[in-house]
């Protein structure tokens, strides 16, 4: 099940279609101005070799009513170098998609890249540096039910190691907002320019990331060079998302202290032993996501690995904003009735919510 709410409006933009049958990965790039989005992405298009890549990019900062966007291919042999480029127009209504009607939004993307069929096989959306990239996942996580041909893969959010300090601290422009949003709801945090910090700046960047966001992957790079494989095709929304990295990562992170007090958005962690009543945890699931009475805490992301009364499977829990789903996994726990959550927002009250979790399990 997933729920949608309402959105904030930001400049975003979107989405694909497939070739064949098989469903095209969405892989969305963020990070605040500046950080080495461009950097990384033009750095995937040289290395790539094997996928072949659609890119788009969403301009709409830059003050077009027009959405850019730009495919490339690596696997095509019409050129001299195994690249073709085309490039296509897609105008949007409003010139913002989630101000408008979202399914519109993907369709038109679809629609688009019907044209382009056999071109491509991945797609990675470069979003703005002042995107908050909640709407933007939430509109590439799409239900099953939609049949539709895309699957969003995860979220790859670059930091400047040298400005993340500054950035984190500004309170301007809602500079800090959201460069915490981006990292709150990253799978992959590729913290970049290494070259231009020193060892005890780059530790702080990375203490502040971790405390934000436990669970995501985190690089350092300089001009953004990093290992393929390490950022793409992460699987970061399927079942087959490993719930063995999640309960190492949470293992691993739980002794993570805050290091600001002026925090707005943080990572808590919840392990409990037993099995789930199902109902139970869903009603609280709703309550904790839907009660519109709480304004002070906001949960914009949760991941849980769970252990469900009657189920010898561990199911996986996902949350982006206000939507949720559970997962049936692969994986059989075999009677390890260890559960591990992982909540990200502001304003979280630990011991309220291993409370309310404990009341769930029977
Ligand atoms: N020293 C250093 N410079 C870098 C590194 N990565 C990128 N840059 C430079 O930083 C500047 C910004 O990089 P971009 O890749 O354009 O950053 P961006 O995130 O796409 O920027 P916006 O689109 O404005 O948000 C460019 O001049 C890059 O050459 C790095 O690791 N070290």
């Amino acid at each position: 099940m997933k729920n949608d709410d309402n959105d904030d409006c930001i400049p975003t933009l979107v989405d694909v279609t497939t070739v064949s049958s098989a469903k095209v990965p969405v892989t969305i790039l963020t990070g605040y101005l500046g950080a080495g989005k461009t950097t990384l992405l033009n750095y995937i298009l040289t290395e790539n070799h094997q996928k072949r890549i659609a890119v788009i990019l969403n301009e709409f900062a830059q003050g077009s009513a027009m959405e850019h966007l730009l495919l490339t291919t690596t696997k095509n042999e019409n050129d001299g170098n195994g690249r073709q480029q085309y490039q296509d127009w897609l105008e949007l209504r409003n010139g913002c998609l989630c101000c408008s009607v979202k399914d519109v939004g993907v369709q038109a993307i679809e629609q688009l890249l019907e044209k382009r069929r056999n071109h491509f096989d991945y797609i990675l959306l470069e979003t703005t540096g002042v995107a908050d990239p909640l709407p933007i996942v939430k509109m590439f996580w799409l239900d099953d039910e939609l049949h539709s041909d895309l699957i969003l893969d995860g979220l790859i959010t670059v930091i400047d190691a040298h400005n993340g300090l500054k950035n984190y601290e500004d309170d301007r422009h809602q500079a800090k907002a959201l460069w915490s949003r981006q990292v709150a709801m990253a799978d992959v945090v590729v913290v970049n320019k290494i070259d231009l910090v020193s060892e005890e700046e780059k530790m702080k960047v990375l203490s502040i990331v971790q405390s934000i966001n436990v669970t995501a992957q985190i690089y350092e790079t300089t001009r953004s060079r990093i290992d393929l494989s390490l950022i793409l095709d992460r699987h970061a929304y399927s079942n087959d998302s490993p719930t063995d990295y999640l309960l190492k990562k949470i293992e691993k992170q739980t002794s993570i202290s805050i290091p600001h007090g002026h925090q707005t958005l943080n990572s808590i962690t919840i392990e409990l032993n037993g099995e789930f009543d199902f109902n139970a945890l869903d009603q609280l699931i709703i309550q904790l996501l839907w009660n519109e009475q709480n304004t002070i805490q906001e949960i914009v992301r949760m991941k849980g690995v769970l252990c469900l009364r009657n189920e010898s499977n561990y199911k996986l829990l996902q949350a982006v904003g206000q939507m949720y789903e559970f997962i049936t996994t692969n994986e059989n726990h075999h009677d390890n009735l260890r559960n591990c959550l992982v909540i990200i927002g502001s304003n979280l009250n630990q011991d309220f919510l291993i409370d309310q979790f404990q009341k769930c399990i029977t």
